[in-house]
């Protein structure tokens, strides 16, 4: 694992969200993409070298969906850039980890994501990243 990829943010509302956020960073979303798979409407910011990432349910079944319901809005995820996501998810596992998608899926902004259980990790959903070349 190398650097942090992008924090992800679970919000009702994606368009009133993405004022609140260009308001704090003085600067708008560089991108907005839909992810089906996963039943989310994302959003993205820079802020400096650090990424945050909005995230709206598409439908009731969604990660995000379940999340605001016992939750509520705030931080959903952390994720970490990783060179190769296969070998790490296999380390990672070799440690203990639950990983959710062996096989890695594709995410938002141009990445192959995978996720460990936020049950093996103090409570924090760890998703990683791997950019596709
Ligand atoms: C846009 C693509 C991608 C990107 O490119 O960046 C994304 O970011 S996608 C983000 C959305 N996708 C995911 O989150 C996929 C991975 N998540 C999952 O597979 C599930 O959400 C889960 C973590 C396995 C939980 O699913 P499930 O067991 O069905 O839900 P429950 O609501 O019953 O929760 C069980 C348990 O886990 C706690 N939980 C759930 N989500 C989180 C979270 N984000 N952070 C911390 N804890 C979480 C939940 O509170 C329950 O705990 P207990 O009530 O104590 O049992
Ligand atoms: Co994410």
């Amino acid at each position: 694992m190398r650097k942090i990829e992008h924090i992800g943010i679970a919000v009702k509302d994606l368009q009133a969200s993405n004022l609140i956020f260009e308001k704090l960073f003085g600067a708008p979303a560089y991108k907005e993409e839909e992810v089906a798979s996963e039943g989310v409407k994302t959003s993205f910011f820079m802020n400096g070298p650090n990424k945050i990432e909005l995230l709206e349910a598409t439908n009731p079944d969604s990660p995000i969906a379940k999340f605001l319901e016992k939750k509520g809005e705030g931080i959903h995820h952390i994720a970490f850039d990783v060179e190769d996501i296969v070998s790490e998810s296999e380390r990672l596992k070799n440690e203990g980890f639950t990983v959710l998608n062996e096989i890695p899926k594709k995410g938002a902004d141009n990445k192959l994501v995978a996720f460990l259980h936020p049950k093996t990790t103090n409570g924090v959903l760890i998703e990683l990243c791997q950019e596709i070349k």
